[in-house]
């Protein structure tokens, strides 16, 4: 698709003009909707703000529940992060505001043909890639040198300022949590903060409009992150979001005020394969439209990264290579169907 042309069509504006659903988003031979309803379920919840007190009584047993949300499910639904739910509420709201300012106001900050960041569909990586029922905005938002204002939306009024506030709250969660893993692993504190140098975080807003075939549509494929770890912050009203658990998809019950923490390819990688990188995916709904927005949380592209050396034994021996700028590795896997993470086994 050639986006620089402003020809595209986005999914909002495909619905908005009514009619069947193109064929190119019609997944064949994986039904999304199995003969059995998939269920809701509760994930772990973890109160971040018992993680570093070693003075509170269950700061050592956060640690154990960490450990083994992210050695089963590789994710869990983070409470007492230090945001407010009106703050939440905000970012959620310049999200929406955004994805409902008229078209031409958002093609200004369409993202630029083979340019990751701004606004657009899918990208299109192969022939017989099937599309997400979505529309995204995508931005650098950490180190703020590195943000490129051009495609920060200027509507809503807030949107930036709000982003601003977002992005710095999320470095201070991103620490606690890289600290509170380390230790839930018995490992020095700083060994995953070492090892992300200073972090490049990406924020994705994910709008997913109203879809006629949910059946056969999805607004996000099966895919496990690249990031280290993903924040999501979830549609506070329609769910959708379902993680793979023992082969089996589920879905994850909303809790307004929480954060999705999940791992990446590369913590699975730096933990030797002992905090899980799931398989997730995003579902559409007939009725309403969702939204969501994920922070992927990677190291500086110059560092290189792998397996912390009091993770590797005789007993549990060495699974990965070491890695610089995996992102790039990622897109070349997922363009040529491959599950990304299989680049850098053993
Ligand atoms: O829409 C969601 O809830 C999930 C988003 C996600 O997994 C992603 O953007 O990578
Ligand atoms: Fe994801």
């Amino acid at each position: 698709m050639d986006e620089s042309s402003a020809t595209f069509k986005t999914v909002q504006e495909l619905v908005a003009g009514g009619g069947d659903v193109p064929d190119k988003y019609v997944h064949k031979d994986v039904p999304v909707a199995s003969s059995d309803p998939i269920p809701l379920v509760d994930i772990p919840v973890i109160d971040l703000s018992l993680l570093l007190s070693p003075s509170s009584p269950s700061s050592g047993d956060e640690l154990d529940k960490l450990r083994s949300a992210l050695a089963t499910w590789g994710c869990f639904q983070a409470v007492n992060h230090g945001m407010s739910a009106s703050f939440l509420d905000r970012v959620r709201e310049i999200a929406r505001g955004f994805f409902h300012l008229p078209a031409e106001e958002k093609r200004r900050y369409t993202r630029a043909a083979g340019n990751m960041e701004g606004y657009g569909t899918d990208i299109i990586l192969f022939e017989e890639q099937v599309l997400d029922w979505t529309d995204r905005l995508y931005l650098t938002i950490h180190p703020e040198d590195q943000r490129k204002l051009k495609v920060w939306p200027e509507k809503p009024e807030c949107f930036r300022d709000v982003l601003h506030e977002y992005s710095t709250r999320l470095t201070v969660v991103l620490q606690i949590m890289l600290r509170a893993m380390a230790l839930s692993l018995q490992l020095e504190e700083g060994c995953f903060v070492d090892q992300l140098g200073e972090p490049t975080m990406f924020a994705r807003f994910n709008y997913y409009p109203r879809c006629p075939k949910p059946d056969a549509v999805l607004g996000l494929k099966p895919h496990a992150d690249g990031s280290a770890l993903t924040f999501v912050l979830a549609d506070k009203e329609v769910e959708g979001l379902q993680f793979q658990r023992e082969g089996k998809w589920v879905g994850i019950r909303i809790i307004p005020e929480a954060l999705v923490v999940n791992v990446g390819d590369q913590v699975e990688v730096m933990s030797n394969g002992v905090f899980k990188s799931p398989m997730h995916r995003a579902t559409t709904n007939p009725d309403r439209d969702r939204l969501s927005i994920a922070v992927f949380c990677c190291p500086s592209s110059e560092k290189e990264i792998g397996p912390i050396n009091k993770l590797v034994s005789e007993a549990t021996p060495r699974l990965y290579k070491c890695i610089k700028n995996y992102p790039e590795t990622y897109f070349q896997y997922y363009q040529s169907g491959r599950k990304p993470i299989e680049a850098v086994k053993i």
